[in-house]
């Protein structure tokens, strides 16, 4: 199982989205860490410049990997699994809209970063409809979300 073998996660944000404030999208990221060190026993630290596990950034198109994104809608972000240099780290389609809390127009920061840092941390796509994991796109509150069973049994396979 591809996974981290320290469960101290150290993660770095590299390029932030004018369609949020810093602040915001922080937040976000804390947040979303935070659904998955509740459900399992990770700790994750912020970094600003040293070498990092997982580093999140957004962009656009063609941006250094293999991976170009394709404008707005279709793929929203990507993440590579647990491992050295880009293993973990999360990339952001810029052309999308993010948002902070739920809006018709754009895609909610923390519940793509939270699917995204699933990824990052081993786990693959869902059957389960209702799982966070799952391919599809379904905003959640960042505010009143807990992970679902699905999720949940996933992250511990893992680190539990
Ligand atoms: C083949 C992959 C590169 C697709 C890509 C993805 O799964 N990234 O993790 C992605 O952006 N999928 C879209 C699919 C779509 N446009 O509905 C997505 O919403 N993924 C993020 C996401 C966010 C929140 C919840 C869930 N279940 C999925
Ligand atoms: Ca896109
Ligand atoms: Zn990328
Ligand atoms: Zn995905």
């Amino acid at each position: 199982q591809i996974k981290w073998k320290n469960h101290t996660i150290t993660y770095r944000i590299d390029q932030y989205t004018p369609d949020l404030t810093q602040e915001e999208v922080d937040t976000s990221f804390r947040l979303a860490l935070k659904i998955w060190s509740d459900a399992a026993p990770l700790k994750f630290i912020k970094v600003n410049h040293d070498k990092a596990d997982i580093i999140l950034s957004f962009a656009k198109k063609t941006h250094g990997d293999f991976f170009p994104f394709d404008g707005p809608k279709g793929v929203l972000a990507h993440a590579f699994a647990p491992g050295e240099d880009m293993g973990g780290d999360v990339h952001f389609d810029e052309d999308e809209i993010w948002t902070m809390g739920h809006s018709k127009l754009g895609y909610n920061l923390f519940t793509v970063a939270a699917h995204e840092l699933g990824h990052s941390l081993g786990l693959s796509h869902s059957k389960d409809p209702s799982s966070l994991m799952y391919p599809n796109y379904n905003y959640y509150n960042g505010a009143q979300y807990t992970l679902p069973r699905d999720d949940a049994l996933g992250i511990q396979a893992l680190y539990g």
